[in-house]
């Protein structure tokens, strides 16, 4: 502001230095309105150093006189406590602690082993802690921590914990006796490194859930919903009521409240199924097994529906090992039993079925173990008795039966074997009986499409059973297919590994194929006795 009046100033009085020049007879007037000029300019002036002097005092005002909240943090900050907590805050960070870590590369890989670097000054005092090795490994880990003692009281090494690094060197590989003399060895400071170990666990649900409708929940909002075959990795179970879980694959990086198993096991659920329509295909309505029902050691004790959860781990098949069963489930009329002819006829020399066994006599041109395995009526029921069937069935006073034992022929060959199972909607014996170590099926729910496209695609279609029905499909077997098919989805869809939608036959039949080669090729998630149990 003042240098803009006194630019005006300097402006006006070399104007006015003009005039005077120019007109000397109006002087007097000119000279009066030039007093009147710095008159105003002084004015403004004075007012502008008021004004400066106002603000000063106000400043000086309020720095004498702090506000209300200045004060109470002012005193806050004066108690002897904060004193004593901000003086050891400096003293801390005064210091250099040792190790000095390297920093944490930018990206790590996500199944990077954590590890853990304690520093235990000890004082010439015992650790506190004992050791184990796995006699498969060779590794030493943490076996127990004493109570009271320097390990414990850090709170930093815990059983279980994979002894890495002693004092910057390795114990990898290194015979307890000799890991023991170092610990022992050590005097001021012991340094550790131990990897932590990895304690979550994969479940694959066996069960629905909705927190929502919990009323033991604690808090319904912390609950994670799922849904029966979803993939679940457990990362907390110590609390025996409630785990801690997160879905995989997920994006979220929290997990949620999931009932534990033994809370499952206390609060037992009742599983609801609508009934069903009976089934068109044929020779699978005369069930021999309802027969049977007097041969008390038919049905193999289960408990799989009794298990919430399947404990779940990833499985890459060795190029030495058989292939995996495949079988492939769907209601009847599907197209189970075309789209599996079809992949054989695709590649016989990799895909192949059971020859299956019956009681009916050999007709002309057939061959003993190349269309059936023939056997007597008593030699079946054997069979039946001693679980060696799979599945097994009556047509025009004859057995039928697809024998464990022909599976494991045409495993045993190298090929891939596939199956289609009974739609187990009345049992799930079947698929229960299948799922072994030695088999490792691997599931395939062959689903029907919607309406429309079932009625365009099978208009050609015809559904054969046995040498008795050969006829088109009608209006009535679209919707039982329909209902059958979302009827076996929602009872096993547990069970299912693929799901593949028979629309049209030829994408079906490739979809099917890429689907096995991935099963037999790429690691899987399989339940974990299959990997250790022993049968
Ligand atoms: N995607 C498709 N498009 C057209 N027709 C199909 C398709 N899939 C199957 N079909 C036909 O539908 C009929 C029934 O198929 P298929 O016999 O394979 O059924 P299924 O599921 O094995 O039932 P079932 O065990 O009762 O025989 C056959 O004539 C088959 O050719």
């Amino acid at each position: 502001m003042c240098w803009s009046v006194a630019q005006n100033h300097i402006k006006h009085s070399k104007m006015l230095g003009r005039i005077q020049q120019m007109q000397p007879v109006s002087f007097v007037k000119y000279t009066f309105l030039r007093e009147l000029y710095y008159l105003k300019f002084h004015l403004w002036l004075i007012i502008f150093l008021v004004l400066l002097i106002f603000q000063i005092m106000v400043i000086i005002q309020r720095a004498n006189c702090p506000s209300p909240d200045a004060l109470e943090l002012y005193n806050l900050l004066s108690s002897p406590h904060i004193q004593a907590l901000l003086s050891s805050h400096d003293s801390v960070a005064q210091c250099d602690y040792l190790p000095i870590l390297p920093p944490l590369p930018d990206e790590l890989p996500e199944d990077e082993e954590a590890m853990r670097i304690v520093c235990l000054v000890k004082n010439n005092q015992p650790l506190g802690a004992t050791i184990r090795r796995d006699e498969e490994t060779g590794d030493i880990y943490i076996a127990r921590v004493i109570h009271g003692g320097l390990a414990d009281r850090s709170g930093l090494l815990h059983p279980g914990d994979l002894l890495v690094e002693v004092n910057g060197n390795s114990v990898l590989g290194l015979e307890p006796e000799k890991v023991i003399h170092i610990l022992v060895g050590l005097q001021d400071k012991g340094l550790f490194m131990v990897s932590i170990p990895n304690l979550s666990d994969s479940f694959k649900a066996m069960v629905d859930y909705y927190p929502l409708q919990d009323s033991s929940i604690p808090c319904p909002d912390a609950g994670m919903a799922f849904s029966r075959g979803d993939l679940l990795e457990v990362v907390d179970q110590s609390d025996a009521q409630w785990w801690q879980a997160r879905k995989v694959p997920c994006g979220a990086s929290f997990a949620g409240l999931i009932p534990s198993a033994n809370m499952w096991r206390n609060t037992p659920c009742c599983l609801f199924w609508p009934g069903f329509r009976r089934s068109f295909r044929l020779w699978r309505r005369t069930s021999y097994k309802r027969r049977r029902q007097s041969c008390t050691s038919c049905t193999p004790s289960t408990n799989a529906l009794a298990t919430p959860y399947e404990e779940v781990a990833l499985y890459q098949r060795l190029p030495q090992e058989n292939h995996r069963l495949i079988i492939l489930i769907g209601a009847s009329g599907v197209g189970v039993n075309e789209l599996r002819k079809r992949l054989i006829k695709l590649n016989p020399s990799t895909f192949q079925g059971p020859v299956p066994h019956t009681t009916r006599p050999m007709r002309d041109g057939e061959q003993a173990g190349r269309e059936y395995h023939f056997v007597t009526k008593e030699l079946f029921e054997y069979m039946v008795c001693n679980h060696r069937f799979v599945e097994y069935g009556e047509s025009k006073g004859h057995l039928y039966g697809t024998s464990i034992d022909a599976i494991h022929d045409v495993l045993k060959r190298g090929r891939m074997c596939i199956i289609d199972v009974e739609p187990p909607v009345s049992s799930l014996r079947n698929i229960h009986f299948l799922r072994s170590r030695t088999l490792k099926p691997y599931v395939i729910f062959i689903k029907a499409p919607g309406p429309e496209c079932l009625r365009q695609s099978r208009r050609n279609a015809r559904i054969i059973t046995g040498y008795a029905v050969n006829r088109a499909f009608t209006e009535d077997d679209f919707l039982e297919l329909e209902e059958m098919s979302q009827l076996i989805e929602a009872k096993c869809k547990q069970y299912f590994d693929s799901v593949v939608v028979n629309d049209d036959l030829q994408d079906a039949c490739m979809q099917l194929c890429s689907i096995i080669q991935q099963a037999q090729n790429e690691p899987q998630w399989i339940p974990v006795c299959w990997l250790h149990a022993e049968e």
